[in-house]
């Protein structure tokens, strides 16, 4: 062997070299956006795409560092793959995340930029809103790309993916009344609620409607006191709950509807609530706290199942927007949670154990089934060709 490449195995051998591929293995492609002109600066992570085209929304937050970044793209985008296996829809998971403040940094501009780099992933990935990005910031995207997905109504969209989330999560929280009480009605019944953004504002409104008392947070005061006057309105508790104070409150169910992580050992070791169903994307801060909950007795509702109505209404876009159909498709979600739940029960196993094995199953069963050839891979909203 000559010396260069002597030197050059011992350099690519270092370990540190390999770091960020050792974090992306699970990933089949990573895309780093860079535009200095528009101050783009975003992570579009493509998990799996076994099952169609990579599906998941665009997230904008302020993260620390590019590190935050990318390990919530990753994390973010494998929830993708499952829930959308999970949901028994034609698409793989993958997400998009754009670093910035939404409220100072957002520009149409910048968001042009973004649908370019999305269409240069060739129908490998679409998109639509989540935390922190609006519709019509992705009405922006669309100039660009045809890979955007929940465009407002007039557009010939979707419309808000929320409405759909939100009654997903109202289904869930029923299926799990059913499992803990063997009734579905929750008129009485208390759920602490965190983050009070497009999808948990709707479900505290759904859960005022069906008679049950909150507590509620969201770092915006003015979210609170809308849904406080709400419940003086309809003659419901709604208490007003200052940051983490939310996990001690003694309500039934937690219904976490903000950022992910916030089931995690220390506030496991707070919560006083008999099970956990709510919107928020990857709500375990690691996997272990399947298991920690189950051993509190506490139920968990797999998070992507619960928040599959999104991407319900999203893949439902195929046929043309109609709502009624989406709402109807949403509320299978009952029944899916339902058999999951009773399932872990049955098999003895974590709720997240038992719903990512049928996930897991579904998406090795494709494997053999796109085992020939074939050109029309594309979803048939796809119209650019
Ligand atoms: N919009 C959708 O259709 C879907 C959303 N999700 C997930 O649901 C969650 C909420 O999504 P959206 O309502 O669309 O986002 P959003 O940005 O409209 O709302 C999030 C809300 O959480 C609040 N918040 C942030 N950090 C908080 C904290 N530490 N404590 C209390 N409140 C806090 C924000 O002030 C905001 O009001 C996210 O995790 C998202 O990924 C999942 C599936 C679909
Ligand atoms: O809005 C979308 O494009 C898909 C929904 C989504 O990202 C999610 O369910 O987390």
């Amino acid at each position: 062997m000559n010396q260069s490449l002597l030197v050059e195995e011992k350099t690519y051998s270092t370990p540190a070299q390999w770091d960020l591929f050792e974090k992306i293995q699970e990933h089949e492609q990573v895309l780093f956006c860079n535009d200095p002109a528009t101050g783009l600066k975003a992570i579009i992570a493509i998990h799996d795409t076994t099952l169609g085209p990579g599906l998941g929304g665009t997230r904008m937050r302020e993260y620390e560092t590019v590190d935050d970044a990318l390990e919530d793209a990753l994390k973010l985008s494998k929830g993708m793959t499952y829930k959308n296996a999970a949901a028994d829809i034609n698409f793989g998971g993958a997400k998009g995340v754009i670093i910035g403040d939404p409220a100072k940094d957002k520009t149409p501009e910048l968001f042009r930029a973004y649908g370019q780099f999305i269409e240069s992933l060739n129908g490998r990935f679409y998109t639509g809103t989540d935390m922190g990005t609006t519709l019509e910031d992705f009405v922006h995207a669309s100039m660009e790309t045809g890979c955007i997905a929940g465009l407002p109504k007039e557009y010939n969209g979707g419309g808000e993916t929320s409405i759909p989330t939100a009654l997903g999560v109202l289904y869930s929280i029923k299926a799990v009344a059913r499992l803990l009480w063997e009734d579905e009605n929750v008129s009485g019944k208390s759920f602490s609620i965190q983050g009070l953004g497009k999808v948990g504002f709707k479900v505290a409104e759904h859960l005022l409607h069906e008679g049950a008392n909150l507590y509620v947070t969201d770092i915006d005061a003015g979210l609170v006191n809308q849904i406080v006057e709400l419940g003086e309105k309809k003659g419901h508790h709604v208490t007003a709950v200052t940051g983490d104070d939310i996990y001690q409150v003694d309500a039934d169910v937690f219904v976490p509807c903000a950022v992910g992580g916030t089931v995690n050992p220390k506030t496991i070791e707070q919560l006083k609530v008999k099970a956990i169903a709510g919107a928020a994307n990857n709500q375990l801060s690691d996997d272990s706290c399947a298991a920690l909950l189950k051993e509190k007795g506490i139920l968990y509702a797999p998070d992507y199942m619960v928040n599959s109505g999104g991407v319900i209404q999203v893949s439902d876009e195929l046929y043309g927007p109609n709502q009624q159909r989406v709402l109807q498709k949403t509320k299978t979600i009952y029944h899916t949670l339902l058999d999951v739940l009773h399932q872990a029960q049955s098999d003895n196993v974590t709720t997240t154990d038992a719903a990512n094995l049928i996930c897991e199953n579904r998406i090795e069963g494709r494997k053999n089934r796109n085992s020939f050839f074939s050109p029309k891979k594309r979803p048939k909203w796809q119209v650019r060709f």
